[in-house]
């Protein structure tokens, strides 16, 4: 493989952190060409001294640094044109990621995408520039790198489901009648996976998958009659699809971010990976139909994927608003869903095209959200 120059949005974030290590792994395959972090200055400068050739981005505030040429969002945009990257890992969270995700295809550059919200924003306009630009767009999030590659080089005609899989996050077992007195901390400790809070909160929520299930339907072009969710507490089982003959298909691997961060910046080549793999001896693997009384979240993205039009942009604009209350204590955990549902019984049937008219939405569906908040929280 010719080496490959990479640029990482979100460097001082979880995906960031593990995309940094895959980096490191193989120099001989990749060289850093540019970092982005929001808030956190100094592991941003300490990355910078390790890639003295990488480009550096502090988006969320005023560097004293001279190391640091680029600020503010606009900054990012910019330092996504002058990187030169031949692939750009979007690990940016929420809808912050979406203009990043678009410049990124209108330069030309691969997107491997960790940012869900862009295409639960965007996704026809996503897929519509990846085309335009000649550019891979390569699914991170672990259930949609399971996917693609299950799926390529399979006819669409053969297949009937898509399953998506889903730990259950820590509150699969807890009875509804105690959600009230969740706590942030409890809601924060994922069984399985190592992530940023707002993915952890959502995975407590299955939003998460919910996000999922709408991020699905559009990479995939799948209607959403055929994307399922299916509770896998081991999280060893990433994703499944089931052929027309009813045969299942699955993915499966130790829960771990490194292997889908690893396929999407070596493919179309497939590395072995240099860390200790699953092995399926011992090990049980358990799966049930999930709950959606107690994950409303869940319920509500199945109807926004039904919907389409403005309702998904909703559905993640008014979650995003809930999720940070919640981890302010603004609001209690149950009042997460309650927000997302007030916000959605608005009208949001407007088709959108372009990213100025989603963002409005976006800022609409947040406004909406956020008054409600002030009254749930007087
Ligand atoms: N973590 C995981 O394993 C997985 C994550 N994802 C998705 O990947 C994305 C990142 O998740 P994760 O790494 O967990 O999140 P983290 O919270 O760990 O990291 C988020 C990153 O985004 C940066 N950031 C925060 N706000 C902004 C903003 N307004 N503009 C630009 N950058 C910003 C942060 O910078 P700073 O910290 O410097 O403020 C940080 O680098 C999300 O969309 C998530 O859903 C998908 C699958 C798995
Ligand atoms: C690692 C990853 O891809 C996350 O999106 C993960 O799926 C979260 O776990 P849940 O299945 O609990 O949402
Ligand atoms: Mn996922």
């Amino acid at each position: 493989m010719k080496m490959k120059k990479v640029l990482i949005l979100g460097s001082s974030g979880s995906i960031g952190r593990n995309t940094l290590d895959i980096i490191r792994s193989n120099p001989e395959d990749f060289i850093l060409c540019g970092l982005q972090a929001h808030l956190n200055e100094s592991i941003l400068l300490e990355d910078g001294r390790e890639f003295p050739k990488a480009l550096l981005c502090l988006s969320g505030k005023k560097s004293t640094s001279d190391q640091i040429t680029y600020s503010g969002s606009k900054g990012i945009l910019q330092l996504i044109e002058d990187s030169n990257a031949d692939i750009v890992v979007n690990g940016i969270v929420g809808a912050s990621g979406l203009k990043p995700s678009i410049k990124a295809l209108e330069c030309g550059i691969d997107l491997a995408l960790a940012n869900k919200e862009s295409m639960v924003l965007a996704g026809s306009l996503i897929k519509h520039l990846a085309s335009l630009h000649n550019c891979a767009l390569l699914p991170v999030d672990s259930e949609h790198s399971a996917l693609f590659l299950l799926l390529e080089n399979k006819k669409k005609e053969i297949i009937s489901e898509l399953i998506l899989t889903a730990s259950g996050g820590p509150f699969r077992n807890k009875k509804l009648e105690e959600f009230d007195s969740i706590t942030v901390n409890e809601a924060l400790a994922h069984p399985t996976w190592s992530m940023g809070r707002k993915i952890s909160i959502d995975s407590a929520t299955m939003a998460n998958k919910g996000l999922e299930v709408i991020e699905a339907q559009q990479l995939f072009d799948f209607h959403v009659d055929c994307i399922k969710v299916l509770i896998h507490p081991q999280s060893y089982v990433h994703s499944l699809i089931r052929t027309k003959d009813m045969a299942l298909y699955a993915q499966i691997s130790e829960p771990d971010m490194r292997l889908p961060i690893q396929d999407a910046l070596f493919y179309p080549e497939m590395r072995k990976v240099p860390w200790t793999y699953l092995d399926l001896a011992g090990k049980t693997l358990e799966f049930q139909e999930p709950d959606l009384k107690k994950f409303p979240m869940l319920k509500l993205a199945f109807e926004c994927a039904r919907q389409g039009h403005a309702s998904p942009i909703a559905y993640n604009g008014a979650n995003e608003m809930a999720v940070e209350a919640f981890l302010n204590e603004r609001i209690p955990y149950s009042a997460i869903a309650a927000v997302t549902e007030h916000t959605l019984e608005h009208d949001w049937s407007q088709k959108h095209e372009q990213a100025d008219e989603i963002l409005e939405s976006d800022q609409r569906s947040r406004e909406i959200a956020e008054q409600f908040i002030r009254e749930k929280s007087k």
